[in-house]
């Protein structure tokens, strides 16, 4: 089966002194969903960025469901950050002045379905994640927890293979943050999607099929 992701030997080096990632290897099957976890600065976040097409690696490579990212490639980096993985962010990254609905259906503005069938995609999302009776509310009024889960549901709407989270329970509360693991564990069963989550919080470490660990920019355990 071909792995959700690769990584063969990723370098990534911030001159003159630091070296972020140093040789890289991972993989990650389909259907995985698996904990990155490290102290504060070992490279976690350099890993995301790499593996989400925001950063490029100095060496190495890195596979997403199947395909190698050419990072030279603006057009191909577009298309996988917009049909192959969805993103999920500590601080939610919705934006304000947009509904949760409208938040949802965002990503699909630049796909070329109608307007009803944006709507009724996120509507139906919407939904997934328990929030139909929120819809037509703000960010502004909603909890956090009701917030990352339109960022969850707008994550889903191209129905990527893979989604990177970074710290999706880092500013939630004790209980809000069990009910969105609970929510990426349940989406992780019933679609298939893998998850790679970075986080420092151990229950999500507990959820997890794998839990891996990166120290001073290598993978350790
Ligand atoms: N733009 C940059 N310029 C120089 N050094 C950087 C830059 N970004 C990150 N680094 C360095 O690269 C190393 C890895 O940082 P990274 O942010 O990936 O760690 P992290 O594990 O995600 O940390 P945290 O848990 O605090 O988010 C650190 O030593 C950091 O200081």
């Amino acid at each position: 089966m071909i792995p959700a992701i690769e990584v063969h030997g990723v370098w990534r080096r911030y001159p003159p002194a630091v070296e972020a990632l140093r040789g890289v290897n991972l993989t990650v099957d389909r259907g995985e969903f698996v904990a990155l976890v490290g102290r504060s600065g070992s490279g976690k976040s350099t890993l995301l960025n790499i593996l989400g097409g925001l950063d490029r690696p100095d060496e190495g490579t890195v596979g997403i469901a199947g395909v190698e990212v050419d990072y030279a490639d603006g057009n191909a980096l577009v298309a996988l950050r917009r049909q192959t993985l969805g993103f999920v962010f500590q601080d939610f990254n919705l934006l304000p002045s947009l509904t949760a609905e409208e938040n949802v259906a965002f990503p699909l503005l630049f796909n070329y379905q109608g307007a009803g069938e944006r709507a009724r995609r996120a509507s139906t999302l919407l939904e997934d994640v328990g929030l139909a009776d929120r819809a037509d509310h703000y960010p502004r009024e909603m909890s956090g927890g009701e917030q990352q889960r339109v960022a969850i549901a707008r994550a889903l709407i191209a129905d990527p293979p893979v989604i990177l989270a970074d710290e999706p329970t880092g500013n939630l509360d004790t209980r809000t943050s069990t009910g969105v693991i609970e929510l990426l564990r349940q989406i992780n069963r019933e679609r298939g999607t893998t998850f790679l989550i970075v986080t420092h919080d151990p229950e999500v470490g507990a959820e997890a099929d794998r839990t891996i660990e990166m120290r001073d920019g290598e993978v350790v355990a």
